[in-house]
């Protein structure tokens, strides 16, 4: 790391933010100051008032109370467009491109610069891809690329379109370690140029590893700020959410019958790696993890797993049934927490009514000596998932990132699945399912999969996140470019051997070569 430049006269400072949502008191008489230069890290537990913030400073909502100045300036911008014109840009948690269009068009269409020509936008374009070092397609829809490069190419936008003061709301959430060490590197070079950088993450590692200053959040208050330089890791983790319980501990599960098989399946897909003879089991009581780098086909797996994409080649077995529809699946227990939880969610959908969802298309009738209030029932649901607020009648778009993805995990771990014996479900499959988790709130999650799995449930789990895997699966397999090239016991799945596998080097002749 480089010595920041820190110097005030460009500095957007903001002292005394205030903001409340209703009863929610989002931010209390917060300060922040961003120097150019500098990577300035924002981080707290779930519902800290961290997107809150930066959505302040970048003119998409406004504060009602505070002032904030740039280069010693007032600065109130009224929309998102005047931020971007005093050149602070966010790049937001949920990605806000057009999937049908290019990112040359996505460009166009945002373009503060006014950048009317095809031509010239594909140059800028092309020129910022370069100095990030990232290949993305920039002439495909977006809708067609993976997570991570529709992230990256949304980034590559911004920085595009001029910004000096770049905000990322948890950038790396659904990004691989390599993809992550080249989005860094690039940060760096940015700041190196005199652009200050706000970095929300719940990483953290990244803290240390790219930070200058450290702003922590708790409850909307500002509980910490000082320099990243020195901070231990233990240090950050206890004030962004105290100390932490110690994992629960794991007991030997015996792996029991098949559940879920994919035979020899090949699928097309349109945003993720096609799968090419895909064998893969899962039994009762085991957790698989999956691993790969992004867009090698863990989503085309999980779509053809949960009977949402049908395989173009091969069979997909549940239990004694051969193909069966996703509703089948549904009805017969297969929870399902997608990489993007949007696909998950709906944000006008009150918590209550989310939590209820599938109560329809399970086709089965409540037993009355169950039927309590659906009220009072998402308020226990939602208590027992720590998502905060608690407020059953609260729509889902209103929860923090975090929250929303502990919504998704309560509807699917949490509710009782009518087609099972008692009520657990049968099959897990989640894809990220701790991305913009904060340290407790992930540690949670974790468990509540490993109980799933105790109970009797066949777990998948997919990450980007190799430490995550290796945290709870029994078995790890490894996709790359849409082929499952290993299947290790979790004791021989090394760091090296999955990382090898995950770069299409087979691990085994490396080791005997
Ligand atoms: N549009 C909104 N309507 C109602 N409440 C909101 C809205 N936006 C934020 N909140 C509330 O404000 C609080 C702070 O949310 P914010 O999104 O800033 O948290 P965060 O620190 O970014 O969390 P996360 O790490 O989960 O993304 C939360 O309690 C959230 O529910």
């Amino acid at each position: 790391m480089t010595a920041p430049v820190i110097t005030t006269d460009r500095a957007l400072a903001a002292r005394s933010v205030s903001k409340a949502f209703g009863a929610v008191r989002a931010l209390d008489d917060v300060d922040i100051v961003v120097h150019p230069g500098t990577v300035h890290a924002l981080v707290g537990e779930n519902g800290a008032g961290k997107s809150t913030l930066a959505k302040i400073l970048a003119g998409i909502e406004s504060a009602d109370a505070g002032r904030m100045t740039f280069g010693g300036a007032a600065y109130a911008p009224r929309d998102r467009a005047e931020g971007k014109a005093r050149g602070v840009n966010m790049v937001p948690q949920q990605l806000s491109l057009v999937g049908e269009l290019s990112l040359v068009e996505n460009f166009l269409l945002v373009g503060e610069r006014r950048i009317a020509r095809r031509g010239a936008a594909r140059r800028l374009l092309t020129e910022t891809l370069g100095r990030a070092g990232v290949s993305v397609d920039i002439d495909v829809p977006t809708a067609s690329l993976s997570q991570a490069h529709r992230q990256l190419g949304e980034i590559v936008v911004a920085l595009a379109e001029g910004a000096t003061t770049l905000i990322l709301d948890e950038p790396t959430a659904s990004l691989g370690p390599v993809e992550v060490g080249g989005l860094f590197a690039h940060l760096r070079q940015l700041c190196d140029l005199g652009t200050a950088i706000v970095l929300i993450t719940h990483r953290l590692d990244e803290v240390r590893a790219v930070a200058d200053e450290v702003t922590v959040l708790s409850h909307g208050r500002r509980v910490h700020h000082g320099p990243a330089r020195g901070l231990s890791a233990n240090e950050v983790a206890r004030l962004m959410v105290g100390e932490l319980p110690d994992p629960a501990p794991r007991t030997p599960r015996p792996r029991g019958e098949a559940v879920l098989a994919a035979e020899a399946v090949s699928a097309a897909s349109d945003t993720d790696s096609a799968l090419h003879d895909v064998t893969l089991t899962l039994h009762a009581g085991e957790i698989v993890g999956v691993a790969g780098v992004a867009g090698s086909g863990q989503n085309t797996l999980l779509d053809v797993l949960s009977g949402i994409r049908r395989p173009s080649s091969g069979r997909l077995v549940f239990g004694d049934r051969t193909d069966p529809r996703a509703v089948e699946l549904l009805r017969g227990g297969v929870a399902w927490i997608p990489e993007e939880r949007s696909e998950g969610l709906v944000a006008t959908m009150n918590l209550a009514d989310t939590l209820a969802l599938y109560d329809a298309a399970q086709g089965a009738a409540e037993p009355r000596a169950e039927r309590g209030s659906r009220r009072e029932r998402a308020t226990t649901a939602l208590a027992g998932f720590d998502v905060r607020p608690p407020v059953p009648t609260l729509a889902a778009g209103g929860l923090s990132g975090g929250n929303q993805q502990k919504l998704l995990a309560a509807r699917e771990l949490g509710r009782r699945w009518q087609g099972t014996t008692d009520g657990a479900p049968r099959a897990v499959l989640a894809y990220g399912p701790t991305q913009g988790l904060d340290l407790r709130a992930a540690q949670a999650i974790r468990d509540r999969l490993v109980d799933a799995a105790e109970a009797g449930a066949a777990v998948l789990v997919a990450s980007h996140d190799l430490e995550e895997i290796r945290a709870i699966a029994d078995r790890v397999v490894v996709l790359f470019s849409g082929r499952l090239v290993a299947d290790l016991p979790a004791d021989e799945a090394t760091t090296e051997r999955v990382g090898a596998a995950m770069a299409g080097l087979d691990a085994d002749t490396e080791e005997t070569t």
